[in-house]
């Protein structure tokens, strides 16, 4: 099989039917932000701690695999850390502190970026989590557990074994060895190599913590030297500032161009206002410093960060093997999310299979169960008969839920994740064609024209192993074309040796009853059952039962529908007596409205006085004032 078709396919209009994604842009104005993910399958199934882990689940989302190994891998492992919740949590405890250790070392590396004490400790602590997991699996696995593993043929514990390896503990050793990510703390300045691993730096940080008690010092000994006595608040001091040297500070007050006169050497550098005024100058003391110790700060920064970049070549020759540690943290993550959702929502573990069927016991949709509070669950079964089905039932009866639930059980499946419901056996799919209607398509074409190309594709592309949803094709057109169109379909995946599995809903009913569907044992009609407590047509006291049973629906129960969505009593009434006299094939009733009554009332009352009218003793004046009263 080409390396391309080992990937079950859904296009966008799948993805978005299904609710796969969905991205909730930020809600600052015109959504300038970073959008997250909203109410969909991936934001339900994601319970990934590490950003990689989401990364490498959302890739799952997006190729779901046909490779049986490969899913019965990850099943296997689910099922297994369904046994032992402790080693679950241990293990996502850990996994918290697991960073992206190659874009950490790509930032390290990178010539304009600064890396703290606290990058160094994430790191460390990254690090420490990668080694941890190994040790998790050694404590945690107990006898029993290790030969569950072995019954499940899972090389979980070799595969840790084989990605976290030992230079890991002494990449961590190397960065412990050098780096202090206490110090900065301790000392107050951005330092981070340790004490005693470079002699040169020591010295210089010894100089640089005692400069300000040598400088006082040196300071003293300026002041008692000048050739005059200062009367001045504040003895001048020479201070050290970064990146311009020493220079002696005068308080308050510049020096007097008189007293210059006797400072040959004193050159003026700058004045700095503030609460206090300061005024720099160089002297020939300054300038000997300058000379002696240079700038000492940047010195040590320089040292130091040649000695970090020195550190960060050598760690970066561990990138493969450090690569190889996160990939299985990520992979680990995703497998942990997945039993996590597993256990929390009751999922089961789909059995698959090469055999082109589809068998799901009280299957739910994985979203909308979350936001119903009881979700009616419903069986789907499709061997080499019965793989078309059609679905008819009034509006609001869950046929769309149904349909997608299959869908995303399927979906699931291939993924390698447990799916909601009670037992599924899911054949492989290579392709899932929705035509909802949905208006995923970047291109303008109206509703219909969408359909119809989804439709087309499915037609065209379809194999006995794909999954083909329609909902409600053929609605937005001539009732005759769509009936038309919608028989043509289903005769066309009728005349297949071994269809696709078709789950198509309409409320075309029409097609049952004239001779649009060829007679196949492929076909197989459902209905969703309504409780209609009358077993009449009235809208009153229905009940949706969301319960998918063998048959076909005839009526629709809008008016129902429309009372539920809040449509004003009048329109309903009027739609009811409309359908009243459609179905016992009177002319329609006019509509009745105290507006019409009251019109109706003054032409009978006209009528009546034209009749009583005689035009050989009557005012024909008096007349028309009664029948057309004067306008106030
Ligand atoms: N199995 C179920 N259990 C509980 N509630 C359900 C179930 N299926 C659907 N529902 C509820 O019924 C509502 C309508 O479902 P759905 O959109 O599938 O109806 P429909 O039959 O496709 O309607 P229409 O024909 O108008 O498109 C859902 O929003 C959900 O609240």
């Amino acid at each position: 099989m080409h390396y391309r078709d080992r990937f079950l396919k859904l296009d966008a209009a799948a993805h978005e039917a299904l609710q796969i994604f969905q991205v909730d842009k930020h809600p600052s104005y015109m959504g300038i932000g970073r959008a997250k993910e909203g109410f969909s399958v991936f934001g339900m199934l994601n319970k990934c701690v590490t950003p990689m882990g989401r990364r490498l689940l959302r890739a799952w989302f997006l190729r779901p695999i046909i490779d049986i190994e490969v899913i019965n891998n990850r099943l296997n492992t689910i099922s297994f850390f369904l046994c032992c919740e402790e080693v679950m949590s241990a293990l996502r405890g850990t996994l918290k502190s697991v960073r992206d250790i190659p874009h950490m070392l790509k930032k390290f590396n990178s010539p304009s970026s600064i890396c703290t004490s606290s990058d160094w400790n994430t790191f460390l602590k990254c690090l420490c989590s990668l080694l941890h997991i190994n040790k998790i699996f050694e404590i945690g696995i107990s006898e029993h557990l290790a030969n569950k593993l072995q019954n499940m043929s899972i090389d979980l514990v070799e595969k840790a074994n084989s990605s976290i390896t030992e230079e890991l503990d002494y990449v961590s050793n190397l960065v412990i060895g050098v780096i202090d990510v206490q110090r900065s703390k301790e000392k107050g300045y951005e330092t981070v190599v340790k004490e005693n691993f470079c002699d040169e730096l020591d010295e210089l940080r010894m100089v640089y913590e005692g400069l300000p008690d040598f400088l006082e010092q040196v300071s003293e000994n300026e002041n008692a030297s000048f050739p005059f006595s200062l009367e001045c608040r504040k003895a001048p001091l020479i201070v050290y500032v970064h990146q311009i040297g020493y220079l002696m500070c005068f308080f308050d007050e510049k020096i007097s161009d008189a007293l210059l006169v006797g400072l040959e050497d004193f050159e003026f550098a700058f004045s700095e206002e503030g609460e206090e005024r300061r005024f720099y100058y160089h002297t020939q003391k300054t300038r000997e410093l300058d000379n002696l110790l240079g700038d000492i700060y940047h010195k040590i920064l320089d040292m130091e960060r040649a000695i970090i970049r020195d550190l960060v070549c050598r760690v970066l020759q561990f990138l493969p093997q450090l690569t190889k540690a996160v990939n299985f943290a990520a992979e680990l993550d995703c497998i942990l999310s997945l039993a996590i959702v597993a256990r929390q929502n009751n999922y089961v573990r789909p059995i698959l299979t090469e055999d082109s069927i589809l068998e799901i016991q009280n299957g739910r949709h994985a979203l909308q169960e979350m936001t119903v509070d009881t979700f009616v669950p419903n069986d789907t079964k499709m061997r080499s008969a019965g793989r078309i089905n059609i679905i008819t039932g009034p509006n609001y009866s869950g046929k769309s839920i149904y349909i997608k639930q299959v869908a995303l059980v399927v979906f699931l499946a291939h993924i390698g994740s447990f799916v909601p419901a009670d037992s599924a056996v899911v054949g492989l799919t290579d392709r899932i064609f929705c035509a909802m209607g949905s208006k995923s398509m970047t291109t303008e074409q109206s509703t219909f024209m969408i359909d119809l190309h989804q439709v087309g594709t499915m037609l065209r592309h379809a194999t006995s192993r794909s999954l083909c949803l329609l909902d409600e094709f053929g609605k937005g057109t001539l009732t005759e074309d769509g009936i038309g169109l919608l028989g043509g379909t289903i005769s066309h995946f009728a005349n297949y040796d071994y269809p696709p599995k078709v789950l198509l809903s309409t409320h075309l009913t029409e097609i049952f009853t004239e001779n649009y569907l060829p007679q196949s044992e492929h076909i197989k009609c459902y209905t969703m059952s309504v409780l209609n407590p009358d077993g009449q047509t009235s809208n009153e006291d229905i009940i949706f039962l969301y319960r998918l049973v063998p048959g076909q629906a005839l009526l629709s129960f809008g008016l129902h529908c429309a009372q539920l969505a809040g449509v004003p009593d009048e329109v309903i009434q009027r739609a009811a007596s409309v359908l009243e006299d459609i179905h016992s094939q009177r002319p329609v009733r006019r509509m009745i409205c105290d507006k019409l009554v009251a019109k109706d009332q003054q032409y009978q009352n006209a009528m009546a006085k034209l009749l009583a009218f005689d035009p050989r003793s009557d005012d024909l004046n008096n007349f028309f004032e009664e029948i057309f009263p004067p306008r106030p």
